[in-house]
C-alpha cells in the first residue's frame, strides 16, 4: 500500500542526502519518480545536499497543486511511482493535503523531507500538517550535534554567531557563523533555551568576568 512518509530532523542531519539516495534506489529498480523542492539553498528547481550531490527538481510555488500536476502527467500517458518532496517545511498545509490525496487516490508513494520547527521552536505549517497526516514520521538516524556534544534537536538562527529570536519565519540560509551574516546553528534544547551558541559559549569562557580570581587580597 502506498504511504505518506515524513523524514524529519534538524538542519544538516542528512535529509536531502537521504532524499537523493531514496530516489537513486527506486530509480535503479525501474521505478519512475518526480523530485520536488522549494527554496533550496542552491537555487530554484534544484535539490542539493552538503555531501555534494545535486539534482534537478520541480520548484514548488505558492499556487502549485501536487494532485493536479500528477493527474496531468498520468493523463498524458506518463508513469509515476513515487514523489520525493524536499524542504517540505516550506510547503503550504493545503499542499500537504494534496500529497495525502496522491497517496490515497492514486496509490503513489510520497516521501517528504524537512525540518519540523523554525528558529523560534515553532512548527512550520507544512511540517505541522505532515505530522498530522503522515502514515509514518521517521527521525533521521544521523544525529546533528550541539557544540556541547549532545544531540542537536533545535535550529537556531544566528547573526555573526549570536542567536536571534526576531524575524521572518522563512530566511533561506546555511549553517554558518560568518560575521554579520544570517546563518543557522543546531543546538540541544538546553542551549537553545539559554541562547548559547558555539560562539557565545566560547566568548563567555574567554571573558575575564567568569575567570577564577587569583591573587585576591585576604
Ligand atoms: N565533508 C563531509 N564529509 C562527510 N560527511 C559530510 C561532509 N559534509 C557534510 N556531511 C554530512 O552531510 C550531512 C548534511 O547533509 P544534507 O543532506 O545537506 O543535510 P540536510 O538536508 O538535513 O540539511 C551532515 O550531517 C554530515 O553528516
Ligand atoms: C530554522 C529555519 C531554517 N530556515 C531555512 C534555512 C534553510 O534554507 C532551510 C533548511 O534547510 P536544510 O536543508 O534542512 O538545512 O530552512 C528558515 O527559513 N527558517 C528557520 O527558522
Amino acid at each position: 500500500m502506498a504511504e505518506l512518509v515524513f523524514f524529519s530532523g534538524t538542519m544538516d542531519c542528512g535529509k536531502s542526502t537521504l532524499a537523493l539516495q531514496l530516489d537513486h534506489n527506486h530509480a535503479a529498480r525501474g521505478r519512475q519518480g518526480i523530485i520536488f523542492s522549494r527554496h533550496d539553498r542552491a537555487g530554484a528547481s534544484t535539490i542539493s545536499s552538503r555531501l555534494g550531490l545535486r539534482a534537478d527538481a520541480v520548484e514548488v510555488t505558492d499556487g502549485f497543486d501536487f494532485h493536479q500536476h500528477v493527474v496531468q502527467l498520468l493523463s498524458a500517458g506518463g508513469k509515476v511511482d513515487y514523489l520525493i518532496c524536499d524542504e517540505a517545511n516550506f510547503y503550504g498545509s493545503g499542499q500537504v493535503d494534496q500529497l495525502a490525496r496522491v497517496v490515497d487516490e492514486l496509490g503513489i508513494d510520497v516521501f517528504t523531507f524537512g525540518i519540523t520547527t523554525d528558529f523560534r521552536t515553532k512548527l512550520f505549517p507544512g511540517s505541522q500538517r505532515l505530522i498530522e497526516l503522515a502514515d509514518r514520521v521517521e527521525v533521521l538516524q544521523v544525529e546533528a550535534l550541539c557544540w556541547c556534544g549532545a544531540r542537536a534537536t533545535h535550529n537556531a538562527r544566528t547573526v555573526g554567531g549570536v542567536m536571534v529570536v526576531e524575524g521572518a519565519q522563512v530566511v533561506v540560509g546555511d549553517i554558518a557563523v560568518n560575521a554579520g551574516e544570517v546563518g543557522y546553528e543546531v543546538l540541544c534544547r538546553r542551549h537553545h533555551r539559554r541562547r548559547l551558541t558555539a560562539a557565545t559559549a566560547r566568548a563567555s569562557v574567554l571573558s575575564p568576568d567568569v575567570l577564577p580570581f587569583e591573587d585576591q587580597p585576604a
